[in-house]
C-alpha cells in the first residue's frame, strides 16, 4: 500500500491457496446439477463455484482460495463483502426490500440520486434515474436523447459493447457471442470508426485523436447528417471490445461536435465508472462533461443497480411516467450504493486504482520485450490490459490468450479476457486488493504468459 492510502482490513486470509485440483469435487457436483437445471447459453469463465469472497480472494466450495482479478467484471471494487455494504443491506432488508419507487417512494433512491448528481462530471443542474442493469441504463439514456432532440439516429462505435437487450445489441459491435441469431435489431443505429491507437498505427492510420475523431465525424456527416443524430454513445475506455483507450483528443473532439450539432453526448461508464480508471469517472481524464452518463457495475458493491445522470433539461423533458420500471432503484441496492460510495471515499479508491495500475503496467511492460507476444500494454487506473499477438506481428493470438487465462486459473488466479479479436487479457482487480496479493497474482500471470508463449 502507498503511504497515503488508508490501511485495509480483511475478513478472509488474503492468500492464494489451492487444496484440490480445479474444479474440486463439490464444484464438479454443482456443475452436474447445473447441466440439468441451467440453460447452456449462460456461460461461466471459471469451473469453480464460489462459497465466500473478501478483498482480492474468492473461496470456492472445495476450500480453494483464488485471487480475483476480475471483480465479477468490474463490479466488486470495494470487495464482494464490504462490511459497510453488508450491514447496510441487512439493515434495509429488515425494514423493506421493495415498495416500487413509482408507487411508494423512499429516501434511499433520492439520496443516491443526490450523490450521483454531485459526483458525476460537470457542475450543471442534473437529474438521475435509477434502474437495475447497465443495458437498462443505456436503453433509457437513448430514450431520453431521442425524446429530447426529436431525432432518431444513434451513433455507436466499432468495438463497442453496450448490453444484451435488443437496442443495446444493435449498439454493440461484436456479433459472437452477443448478437448472433438474435436479430433483427433496433433500427437507426450507425457504427463509426473508433480510435484504437495500437491497431490504427499497425494499419498505417494517423493514430492522433483529433484525426481519428475527424474520420468518424466525416462519416457521421456523410451517412446521417448532424441534424438527424439524437445521440452519440461511447465508452470512454472500451471494455468488452478490448480495453481500448482512445487517443488523446478523440473524446473531446466528438463531444465538441455533438455540442455544435445539438447531439446528446452519452458516456457509457458502466465499466469505467466509480474509481475504476483512477478517477471517479473516466471522462474526467480529458475534462469531457457528458450530457448523460450511464453507470452500473461498481456503483453498489455488487448489488444490482444502474443509473443515468444527465442534464436536467434533457431528463426533465420526459413526460410523467415515461421513465421507470418495477425494481429500478431497489431500496436494498440503494442502501448498498450509499455504503459503497462511503467506502470508496474513505479508502480513497480512485488513488488506490492508480497505484494498482502503475504496479501492474510496470510489471507487464518489463516482460513484454522478453516474451515477444505482448503487442500492447494499455489502460488506466485498475483497468489494465495486454493485447496478445503472434511474435513480431500485430496479428491477434486468441488461442494464446485462452491458454494464458487457463494457466493462470490452474495456479489459482481468476483472469478475464476480452477484445474484438479475443486476444486481450484484462486486469480488473478489486480496488481493495492488497499489494502483496496483487504482486503474487502478477507473478502467476507472468509465468502463465512465459509458459504459454514458450
Ligand atoms: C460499457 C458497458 N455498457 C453496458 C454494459 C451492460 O451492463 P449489464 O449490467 O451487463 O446489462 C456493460 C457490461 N459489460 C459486461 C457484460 C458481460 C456479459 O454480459 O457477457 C458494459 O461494460
Amino acid at each position: 500500500m502507498t503511504a497515503t492510502t488508508p490501511s485495509l482490513s480483511y475478513r478472509l486470509p488474503q492468500v492464494r491457496n489451492l487444496v484440490t485440483a480445479l474444479p474440486g469435487p463439490e464444484s464438479a457436483r454443482l456443475a452436474e446439477r447445473r447441466r440439468s437445471a441451467v440453460a447452456g447459453g449462460v456461460g461461466s469463465s471459471v469451473p469453480v463455484y464460489a462459497a465466500d469472497a473478501d478483498g482480492g480472494i474468492i473461496v470456492d466450495v472445495d476450500g480453494n482460495s483464488l485471487v480475483d482479478l476480475g471483480s465479477g467484471i468490474a463490479v466488486t471494487s470495494v470487495g464482494a463483502s464490504d462490511p459497510r455494504v453488508a450491514e447496510a443491506v441487512a439493515a434495509q432488508a429488515q425494514h423493506f426490500t421493495h415498495t416500487c419507487f413509482m408507487v411508494t417512494p423512499y429516501e434511499g433512491y433520492v439520496a443516491v440520486a443526490e450523490r450521483l448528481n454531485a459526483l458525476t462530471p460537470g457542475d450543471h443542474d442534473k437529474r438521475t434515474v435509477l434502474f437495475n442493469s447497465g443495458a437498462e441504463a443505456v436503453e433509457n439514456a437513448i430514450k431520453v436523447a431521442r425524446l429530447a432532440t426529436g431525432r432518431d439516429a444513434v451513433v455507436a462505435f466499432d468495438h463497442a459493447y453496450h448490453g444484451r437487450t435488443n437496442l443495446t445489441m444493435a449498439l454493440t459491435a461484436k456479433t459472437m457471442p452477443y448478437k448472433k441469431d438474435f436479430g433483427p435489431f433496433a433500427p437507426e443505429v450507425y457504427r463509426m470508426p473508433m480510435s484504437y491507437p495500437y491497431r490504427d498505427a499497425a494499419a498505417g492510420l494517423d493514430a492522433d485523436g483529433k484525426a481519428a475523431a475527424a474520420r468518424a465525424i466525416s462519416q457521421i456527416e456523410k451517412q446521417i447528417g448532424g441534424d438527424a443524430v439524437a445521440a452519440i454513445i461511447i465508452e470512454p475506455i472500451q471494455g468488452e471490445g478490448g480495453f481500448i483507450v482512445p487517443a488523446p483528443g478523440f473524446l473531446p473532439a466528438l463531444a465538441a461536435w455533438a455540442k455544435e450539432n445539438g447531439v446528446v453526448f452519452i458516456a457509457d461508464e458502466v465499466q469505467t465508472g466509480f474509481a475504476r480508471t483512477g478517477a471517479w469517472f473516466a471522462c474526467e481524464d480529458e475534462g469531457v462533461v457528458p450530457d448523460i452518463i450511464t453507470m452500473a457495475k461498481g456503483i453498489a458493491g455488487g448489488m444490482p443497480l444502474s443509473a443515468i445522470t444527465g442534464r436536467a433539461d434533457l431528463l426533465d423533458a420526459v413526460h410523467a411516467g415515461g421513465l421507470g420500471g418495477t425494481y429500478g432503484g431497489n431500496p436494498v441496492a440503494c442502501a448498498a450504493a450509499l455504503a459503497a460510495l462511503d467506502t470508496m471515499e474513505d479508502l480513497q479508491l480512485p488513488a488506490r486504482a492508480r497505484a494498482i495500475g502503475e504496479r501492474a503496467v510496470a510489471r507487464l511492460r518489463a516482460i513484454a520485450d522478453e516474451v515477444g507476444v505482448i503487442g500492447d500494454v494499455r489502460g488506466r487506473g485498475a483497468m489494465i490490459a495486454i493485447e496478445l499477438v503472434h511474435p513480431g506481428t500485430s496479428e491477434p493470438d486468441a488461442e494464446l490468450t485462452k491458454a494464458v487465462a487457463a494457466k493462470a486459473l490452474a495456479a489459482g488466479v481468476v483472469i478475464l479476457t476480452c477484445g474484438t479479436y479475443g486476444n486481450v487479457v484484462r486486469l480488473l482487480p478489486p480496488l481493495v486488493i492488497g499489494d502483496e496479493l496483487l504482486d503474487d497474482a502478477l507473478t502467476v500471470l507472468e509465468t502463465a504468459i512465459r509458459e504459454a508463449a514458450a
